[in-house]
């Protein structure tokens, strides 16, 4: 299923520009949407699914213009959306607000509804939970039902607004393995803060800076964006800091002093080179744009 958009462009009611000339092609295959905060994201995946019109410019989904209603409904039909925010409706069971969902979604055989919310259920591991009330679930049971539910009518494209947020360590690992099989044979879009997540789930990401798209390729071509210039750099007593005009992704305090791990083309002497990470990649990224971020050591 391909997406492309042509100079799209989204500007709130206040005036404030949340999208500025999106160019963006994407095609089968599950591709992570990166950005700081108020990048955008959220608005590219609302345009994208139908609940936003863009302010100018052009958006095709799997061939429909979604500036016509027939284009729309074509995409609303092939779609499964899970918002950042999704609503469930704490009185019903797992199972009836899947059936509910079926119903929305316009799988009129009952038959059909019922066995693809059992599908649904065993994908996301909820089997024996699926005839409790969701007011009874916990967030990352939430989460999975959100899954289940965009699942519903298997769609061809997949928009996935930070699923993992807010879930611990052993949840996310479990949505994880979910989310890294739900790219076969569709296109999946997840927009993400958890760099982890991307790397282990998308083989390629886009990234937003400002409204604008700064970045869309392979995710290891991300991670290259740092490549030859990721150091780590220990700088030693209460006074020592990271080297002037490097772009600073962790910081630790150590025994000595601090423990830097930088980004820079001018490494000072006793800079250790090391292999960079999506975050190194990300971080160099986001450097070249102006969108440098502070950070203070770490207590170890
Ligand atoms: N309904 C709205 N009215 C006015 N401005 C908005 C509205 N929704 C979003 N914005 C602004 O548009 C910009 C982009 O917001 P958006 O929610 O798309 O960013 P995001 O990348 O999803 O951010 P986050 O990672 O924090 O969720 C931000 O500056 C935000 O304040």
């Amino acid at each position: 299923m391909n997406i492309t958009t042509e100079q799209l462009t989204k500007v709130y009611s206040g005036g404030r520009r949340a999208l500025d000339a999106v160019d963006l092609h994407i095609e089968n295959g599950t591709v992570g949407l990166l950005g700081a905060n108020g990048a955008g994201k959220t608005t590219l995946l609302r345009i994208l699914t139908g609940v936003l019109r863009p302010t100018s410019g052009r958006v095709t989904v799997g061939g429909h213009d979604l500036s016509t209603s027939a284009g729309l409904t074509a995409v609303k039909r092939m779609l499964g959306y899970l918002p950042q925010e999704l609503s469930l409706y704490p009185d019903l069971t797992a199972r009836e607000f899947l059936d509910y969902i079926g119903v929305l979604k316009g799988i009129h055989d009952k038959r059909d509804r019922r066995r693809q919310a059992e599908e649904r259920i065993a994908e996301v591991g909820l089997e024996e939970r699926a005839d409790e009330r969701l007011s009874g679930f916990s967030g990352g049971m939430k989460r999975r039902v959100g899954i289940a539910q965009a699942l519903m009518g298997d769609p061809s494209l997949l928009v996935i607004d930070e699923p993992t947020t807010g879930l611990d360590p052993h949840e996310r690992m479990r949505f994880r393995t979910l989310l890294a099989g739900l790219g076969r044979g569709r296109t999946v879009l997840l927009s993400t803060h958890i760099l982890d997540d991307v790397a282990q789930t998308c083989p390629a990401v886009a990234v937003l800076s400002g409204g604008r798209l700064v970045f869309h390729d392979a995710t290891t071509a991300l991670v290259n964006q740092a490549a030859g210039c990721t150091y780590v750099y220990e700088a030693e007593g209460p006074a020592g800091g990271p080297p002037p005009g490097a772009e600073v992704v962790s910081a630790v305090t150590t025994a000595q002093g601090a423990q830097y791990r930088v980004i820079t083309t001018d490494p000072p002497p006793g800079a250790r080179p090391v292999e960079p990470s999506l975050e190194d990649g990300y971080a160099a990224l986001l450097g070249a744009h102006g969108a440098a971020r502070s950070i203070t050591p770490i207590q170890q």
